[in-house]
């Protein structure tokens, strides 16, 4: 079941400046920063009322994110549900025939498992369904 609209994924070329410009613009700071090697990007979270927006600037040029930001401006890059039971999520997307970009979800930033829905298949955007890790 999806739970709610968890985070807004926002690709940005220089993390510090656009740390600072979300700052200013939501008038609250950062409440995390976090690498995340397996995705080669660099985090920054903001917590706004009841949902996130996360800043993401790739940190090698095979990043995701660097390779993104070579075709394509900065700005939302991926919106982002909480879920809750990310397997069985991806089993009925994978039945609704739906194109997963990961076989078995990954841990992510914030203390949660995620996998990605290709783009194409998702009317253009490129979704992702997380889970938080209850320790
Ligand atoms: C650390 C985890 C953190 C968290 O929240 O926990 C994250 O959010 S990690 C975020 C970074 N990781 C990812 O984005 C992984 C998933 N992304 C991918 O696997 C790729 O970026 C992929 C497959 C979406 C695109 O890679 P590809 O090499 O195929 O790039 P192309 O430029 O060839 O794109 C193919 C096609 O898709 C369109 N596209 C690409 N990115 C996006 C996007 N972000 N939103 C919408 N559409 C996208 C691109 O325009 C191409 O379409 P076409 O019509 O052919 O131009
Ligand atoms: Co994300």
């Amino acid at each position: 079941m999806f739970i709610n609209l968890e985070h807004l994924g926002l690709a940005v070329r220089d993390l510090d400046a656009a740390t600072d410009l979300y700052t200013r613009l939501l008038g609250v700071a950062p409440y995390k920063k976090e690498h995340v090697t397996s995705e080669a990007v660099d985090t920054v979270f903001f917590q706004v009322g009841g949902s996130k927006v996360e800043l993401l600037a790739g940190t090698s040029p095979d990043s995701p994110i660097t390779r993104y930001l070579e075709k394509k401006p900065e700005g939302i890059h991926h919106v982002a549900f909480e879920v809750e039971d990310i397997r069985a999520e991806m089993a009925r997307l994978r039945a609704e025939g739906f194109t997963l970009l990961n076989e078995e979800p990954k841990r992510g930033a914030d203390n949660k498992l995620f996998c990605f829905v290709h783009p194409k298949t998702a009317a253009g955007v490129l979704v992702e369904l997380c889970q938080s890790i209850r320790d």
